[in-house]
C-alpha cells in the first residue's frame, strides 16, 4: 500500500503497474481522487510558498526603508539621559529629529558644542546611501550625541524620549527630501512631510513643559511666484511639486498647533543648501561624482535656453541660522494639551540671496577637480522643478541675526575638499585625476 508521501510524489516515468484486478474501476476511482487531492494540496502548498515570500519581501522593502531598530532599556535610557545632559547655564536640551542627515548633523553637532544637550532621532531610511547617514552618527557619538533609529511616526518612541528628557526645544529636520523623487514615490513624502509631523506635534503639544519647536520647510513653498527676491509675506500658493505642497502643508499644520495648543513655532525656508556631509541626491553633489568618475551628467535648462538658478547656501550660514532660531524662539504656552497664552508663530526664509546659475555651479566644480564635466544640457522636465530662487533674508536678519558670510565658490571648495577626503581620493590618486 502507498503512503500519504507516496501519493504526494508521481511515480517515476515508466514504472507504472498496470492493475488487471477485478476491483479496477473502484481503485482507479480511488486513483483519480487521490491525483485530485494531490493537485489541490499542491495549490495549497504554491499559494502558501508565493504568499510568505510576498510577505518576506515587503518586510525586507519597508525594512531598507525604516529600519525598525529596538530602542528601549536602561541601558538606552542612560544614553539618551547622558546625550541630553546640558553642559552650560540656561542651556537647552534639544531633540533634533533626522539627526543623522545632512542638516540634522551639522546642528546636532553646533548645538553640542556650545553646551546644549542634544538627543537626536534618525529612521536612517535608504533614499540615499545609508552608510553616509551611518558615518554621520558615528561623528556625532565621538561628540556624545545619541542617534536614536526609529521613526517620527512611533508615538510610543517619542512618548518614551519625552518621559526620559523634558526636551526644552525640539528642531525638527527629518523629512522625506528631494523636489524631483516625489514623481516616484508620492507616497513617501505623506509618511515623512505629513504623518511625521502631525505625529511630532501632537507628542511636544502633549509633553510637559511644552518644547518650543523650529522646523525645517522649504524654499520650494514659493512654487510658481516670479516676484524677487522671494519675500515670507510672497503668496505661497502655487506649489510645483508634491515636496513643496506637503512642507506648504507643513506650515498649515504647525499654525494649527501653534494656534489651538499654545505651541512656538519657528519654520525656516532653506534654500538649497550645499556643504560637506551633504545630501548624494543633490544637483552639486551628484555632479562631483560623475565628474570624478568621467561619467556625464545632466544640465536641466528652462523654457527659451533660459538657465536655472538658485540661491545656493553654505551649510554653517544654515546652521548659524538654526541656532539662532532656537535662540529666540519663545516660549511655548501650553500645558497638558491646552494653551494658556499666545505663543509665537514665526517664518524666516534662510538664503544665501545670491542666486547662481547651474552652469556657473558646473563651472566652479570644474575648476576645482581640474576635470572637464561631460554635459548633456536639456529641457527641465515637468517634475516639480522650478526656474529660480533667490531669498529676501531682511526678517531672518533682524529677529535671527542672520547674515550668511560664504559664497558658492568658497563652500564649494570646502565640499570638493570634503568629498575627496571622505571617498578616499588620497593626493597621488587625486594628482592623477587632476588633468584637465
Ligand atoms: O531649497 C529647497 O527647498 C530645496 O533645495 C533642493 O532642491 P533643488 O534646489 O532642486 O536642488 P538640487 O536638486 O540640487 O538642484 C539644483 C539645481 O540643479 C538642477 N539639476 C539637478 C539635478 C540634475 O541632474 N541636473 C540639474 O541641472 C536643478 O534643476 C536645480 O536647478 C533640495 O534638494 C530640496 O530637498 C529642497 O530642500
Amino acid at each position: 500500500m502507498r503512503g500519504l508521501e507516496d501519493e504526494l510524489y508521481p511515480s517515476t516515468p515508466g514504472k507504472v503497474k498496470i492493475d488487471r484486478s477485478h476491483n479496477t474501476i473502484n481503485r482507479q476511482f480511488h486513483r483519480c481522487f487521490a491525483s485530485t487531492s494531490t493537485m489541490f494540496l499542491w495549490a495549497l502548498f504554491l499559494i502558501a510558498l508565493t504568499a510568505s515570500y510576498l510577505s518576506f519581501q515587503s518586510f525586507v522593502d519597508s525594512g531598507s526603508r525604516y529600519i525598525s531598530a529596538s530602542w528601549g532599556g536602561i541601558q538606552w535610557e542612560k544614553q539618551v539621559h547622558m546625550s541630553a545632559q546640558v553642559r552650560k547655564e540656561n542651556g537647552f536640551s534639544v531633540l533634533v529629529t533626522g539627526a543623522a542627515g545632512f542638516i540634522g548633523s551639522h546642528v546636532s553637532l553646533a548645538l553640542k558644542k556650545r553646551g546644549d544637550g542634544v538627543v537626536g532621532i534618525d529612521n536612517f531610511n535608504s533614499y540615499y546611501d545609508p552608510s553616509l547617514k551611518k558615518s554621520r552618527k558615528a561623528l556625532l557619538a565621538d561628540h556624545n550625541v545619541f542617534v536614536v533609529e526609529g521613526d517620527i511616526n512611533d508615538v510610543k518612541l517619542l512618548d518614551k524620549l519625552f518621559d526620559v528628557v523634558p526636551f526644552t526645544h525640539v528642531m525638527h529636520l527629518a523629512a522625506q527630501a528631494g523636489v524631483r523623487y516625489a514623481i516616484e514615490n508620492p507616497s513617501s513624502y505623506i509618511h515623512s512631510n505629513i504623518a511625521g509631523l502631525v505625529t511630532l506635534l501632537e507628542a511636544c503639544k502633549t509633553a510637559n513643559p511644552q518644547p518650543s519647536v523650529v522646523w525645517a520647510s522649504s524654499s520650494s513653498v514659493y512654487g510658481l511666484n516670479d516676484k524677487v527676491p522671494f519675500s515670507e509675506t510672497d503668496q505661497t500658493d502655487q506649489p510645483a511639486s508634491l515636496y513643496a505642497a506637503t512642507k506648504k502643508a507643513g506650515e498649515e499644520i504647525t499654525h494649527t498647533y501653534n494656534h489651538i495648543y499654545g505651541l512656538s513655532i519657528t519654520g525656516l525656508r532653506f534654500f538649497t543648501v550645499y556643504g560637506p556631509w551633504g545630501r548624494p541626491d543633490m544637483a552639486y553633489f551628484s555632479f562631483t561624482r560623475n565628474i570624478l568618475q568621467r561619467k556625464p551628467i545632466t544640465v536641466y535648462r528652462g523654457k527659451d535656453r533660459v538657465d536655472l538658478a538658485r540661491d545656493f547656501t553654505y551649510i554653517d550660514d544654515i546652521v548659524k541660522g538654526c541656532l539662532g532660531s532656537l535662540d529666540t524662539s519663545g516660549k511655548s504656552t501650553g500645558s497638558g494639551g491646552k494653551k494658556s497664552g499666545a505663543a509665537p508663530y514665526r517664518i524666516f526664509n534662510l538664503g544665501n540671496t545670491n542666486p547662481v546659475t547651474v552652469p556657473t555651479l558646473v563651472d566652479i566644480l570644474e575648476r576645482q577637480l581640474k576635470l572637464k564635466a561631460k554635459k548633456n544640457v536639456v529641457e527641465m522636465p515637468g517634475n516639480g522643478d522650478v526656474p529660480f530662487t533667490h531669498a529676501n533674508i531682511t526678517a531672518a536678519r533682524l529677529e535671527l541675526g542672520y547674515k550668511p558670510t560664504t559664497d558658492l565658490q568658497s563652500g564649494l571648495k570646502k565640499f570638493v575638499k570634503w568629498y575627496l577626503n571622505y571617498y578616499g581620493y588620497n593626493s597621488k590618486t587625486t594628482r592623477n585625476l587632476l588633468v584637465m
